[in-house]
C-alpha cells in the first residue's frame, strides 16, 4: 500500500489522480491540498494549501503527487524537504530558477518529474531521437494542441520532445510564423493550438527526400497521465533522495 497526497485536488489532473487511486487497493489517497476551504474532495481530507506542513505532519504521505502550477510546486518542495517526504510532479511551465529550485530539493527527498506520464510519450520520445539521427538533413516540425485551458505554451512535452531533438541535431526553435519568414535550414518550427478539452496532442514531422514521416502521440483520457503518476509513486516510495525520471520507471515496471 503507498500512502499518497496529492497537491492541486480540486484540479483536472487532481481528480483524476484521485479516481485512479480510490479504484485501485493498492493505494491510499490520506490528504490533498487546494487553495479554498473545503472538508474534503471525493472523500480525501483537505488542507489549504497554505497548510501543507500541517497537513504533512497529520497524514504522513510517503510520496506528494503534485498536478499545479510550479508556484505552488515550490512551496510543496520546501514543505516536502521539511517533511522528509517524496514528491512526483507532473506540473508544467517552470521557468529556469524554479528548475533549480526543484532540483535542489532532490538533494534531500526523491523528486521525480515528468512532462507527461504517459508511456506511450515515453516510447515516442525514444523513437524521435532515433529517427532524427537516422534523417539528419530532413526537415522538423514541431506540433501539440491541448484543452482551452491550459496555460503554458509550447507544452511541457513539447519542450521534451524539443530536448530530445536536440540532443541529436542543433535546430534552433522558431513560435510559429507569421509574415515574410522563410524556412531556415536548421529551424525547427513550434506550434501550440489550444481548443475544446483536448487531452494532449503531439507530432513530430520529418519530411525531405521526397518523403514525409510523422511520428505522433494522443492523450484519450486523463486516467493516462494519472495511472502513469500512481505508477511513478509506488516506484518512488522509499527511494535515496535524488532526481529522478518516468524513464526509470518504465524500464523497471
Ligand atoms: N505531466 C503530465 O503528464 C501532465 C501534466 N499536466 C500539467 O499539470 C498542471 C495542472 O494541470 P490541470 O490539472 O489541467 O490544471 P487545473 O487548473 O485543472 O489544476 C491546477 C490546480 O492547481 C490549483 N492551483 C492554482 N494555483 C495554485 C496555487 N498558487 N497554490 C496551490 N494550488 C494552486 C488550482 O486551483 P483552482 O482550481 O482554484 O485554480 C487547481 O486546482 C499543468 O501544469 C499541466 O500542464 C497536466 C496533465 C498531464
Ligand atoms: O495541460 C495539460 O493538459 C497537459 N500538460 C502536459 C504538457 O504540458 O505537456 C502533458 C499533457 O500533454 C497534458
Amino acid at each position: 500500500m503507498t500512502r499518497i497526497a496529492v497537491n492541486g485536488a480540486a484540479g483536472r489532473m487532481g481528480r483524476a489522480v484521485i479516481e485512479a487511486a480510490s479504484a485501485r487497493d493498492d493505494f491510499d489517497v490520506v490528504v490533498g491540498f487546494h487553495v479554498d476551504d473545503v472538508d474534503d474532495i471525493q472523500g480525501v481530507p483537505i488542507f489549504h494549501a497554505d497548510d501543507l506542513a500541517d497537513g504533512l505532519a497529520e497524514h504522513e504521505p510517503q510520496v506528494v503527487i503534485d498536478f499545479t502550477v510550479p508556484e505552488s510546486t515550490l512551496a510543496l518542495a520546501d514543505a516536502c524537504v521539511d517533511a522528509g517526504v517524496g514528491m512526483v510532479v507532473g506540473t508544467t511551465g517552470f521557468d529556469s530558477g524554479g528548475m533549480a529550485s526543484l532540483r535542489s530539493a532532490s538533494q534531500d527527498v526523491p523528486v521525480l518529474k515528468a512532462t507527461n506520464f504517459s508511456r506511450g510519450i515515453q516510447v515516442l520520445l525514444r523513437t524521435i531521437g532515433e529517427a532524427v539521427s537516422a534523417l539528419p538533413d530532413y526537415d522538423l516540425e514541431l506540433m501539440e494542441t491541448h484543452h482551452n485551458q491550459k496555460i503554458d505554451a509550447p507544452s511541457g512535452t513539447a519542450n521534451t520532445i524539443l530536448e530530445t531533438i536536440q540532443e541529436e541535431r542543433d535546430v534552433e526553435p522558431v513560435y510559429g510564423r507569421e509574415g515574410h519568414a522563410p524556412r531556415q535550414e536548421d529551424e525547427i518550427g513550434v506550434f501550440a493550438r489550444r481548443a475544446g478539452d483536448i487531452r494532449g496532442e503531439h507530432e513530430l514531422v520529418l519530411a525531405g527526400n521526397d518523403e514525409v514521416v510523422s511520428l505522433s502521440h494522443r492523450a484519450e483520457d486523463r486516467g493516462v497521465f494519472a495511472a502513469g503518476a500512481l505508477d511513478a509513486a509506488t516506484w518512488l516510495a522509499g527511494k535515496d533522495p535524488e532526481w529522478y525520471s518516468f524513464g526509470e520507471v518504465i524500464d523497471d515496471t
